[in-house]
C-alpha cells in the first residue's frame, strides 16, 4: 500500500514538474533579445553560419536548394513559428476560422518570427500570398519559408517582405491544401536529409545561398562563432583586395 501511495506521489510530482517546465519553455526566450538577434544574424551570411553549424556538429541544417527568395536581395532572420499543411480535396470549411486563431497565436509569440511552412511535399497549390503576408506581418512576422509555393508576387515585392519559397504559382490552395496544425515541429525539405525539423523558436536565415535552420538552444552561440568567422573572413577579403599575389593570401589564410 505504502509502495502504491509513494508511486503515484511520485508519478504526480514529475507530472507537475513537467506542466512548469512547459510553462517555463517559452520557444522565444534567449538569452538575447530577439530583435538584436535578428539584427546581427542578417549581418551575417547563411554559408558562415552553415560552417560554423558544420564545425559544431549539425552539418544537416540547410534546407534544399530549390528553396530560394522570390527577390535576390531579400534576407530573411528570425524565430520560427512553424505550420503544418496537408492536402485536402475536399475544401475545409473551418479553414478561415482556424486560419484566424494562427494569426492569434502568432501574435502570441510576442516578437518577430519568421512563418515557416511545412506543406507535406505539396507541389502545386500557392501556400503564401499576399492576405498571408498582410495579416502576418501585422502579428508579428517579419518573413516566410514555404516548402511550397507562393503567389500575388507583384504585392509581396512592392512591400519588400521576404518569402522564400520552391516556386510561383496562380493556383488557390483552398480544396487543395489545407493548415493542420502549428507551433509544432515540422520537417521541411533537406539539402542534405530528406528533410530538416524545424521546432518553434528554432532560428531561421535565409539569403540567396538559401536557408539555414540554427537549433533553438544554440542560436545565441551560433551567431557568436558565426560574427568571429565573418571578421575573419572581411580581413582575408581585404587581403586579397590589397595584395598582388592572391595564392599567397590562401595559402596564408587556406580560406574564404
Ligand atoms: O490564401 C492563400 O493561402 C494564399 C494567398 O493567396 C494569400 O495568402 O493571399
Ligand atoms: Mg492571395
Amino acid at each position: 500500500m505504502l509502495a502504491f501511495i509513494t508511486t503515484n506521489v511520485t508519478l504526480w510530482c514529475t507530472h507537475h514538474n513537467y506542466d512548469d517546465e512547459v510553462i517555463a519553455m517559452n520557444p522565444y526566450e534567449y538569452a538575447l533579445p530577439v530583435p538584436e538577434l535578428i539584427e546581427r544574424y542578417r549581418r551575417t551570411y547563411s554559408g558562415a553560419v552553415y560552417d560554423i553549424l558544420d564545425e559544431m556538429g549539425y552539418p544537416h541544417q540547410a534546407l534544399a536548394t530549390e528553396l530560394k527568395p522570390v527577390k535576390d536581395h531579400w534576407v530573411i532572420a528570425g524565430p520560427a513559428f512553424t505550420l503544418k499543411g496537408i492536402p485536402d480535396p475536399t475544401g475545409d470549411p473551418s479553414l478561415r476560422e482556424r486560419r484566424i486563431h494562427m494569426f492569434e497565436a502568432m501574435k502570441a509569440a510576442g516578437v518577430p518570427i519568421v512563418d515557416v511552412r511545412d506543406t507535406s511535399f505539396d507541389n502545386q497549390a500557392a501556400h503564401y500570398g499576399e492576405m498571408n503576408a498582410t495579416v502576418g506581418a501585422a502579428n508579428g512576422v517579419v518573413g516566410a519559408v514555404v516548402d511550397g509555393g507562393s503567389r500575388d508576387t507583384r504585392f509581396l515585392v512592392d512591400r519588400d517582405f521576404p518569402v522564400f519559397c520552391r516556386y510561383l504559382t496562380p493556383v488557390e490552395a483552398v480544396k487543395r491544401w489545407s493548415y493542420y496544425d502549428w507551433q509544432i515541429t515540422v520537417g521541411l525539405r533537406g539539402a542534405l536529409t530528406s528533410v530538416v525539423p524545424v521546432s518553434p523558436g528554432d532560428f531561421i536565415l535565409g539569403d540567396l545561398d538559401g536557408v539555414v535552420v540554427i537549433p533553438k538552444d544554440l542560436t545565441v552561440e551560433v551567431l557568436e562563432r558565426t560574427e568571429e568567422l565573418v571578421q575573419r573572413e572581411d580581413e582575408v577579403r581585404a587581403e586579397f583586395l590589397a595584395s598582388p599575389d592572391p595564392v599567397a593570401v590562401y595559402r596564408k589564410h587556406g580560406r574564404l
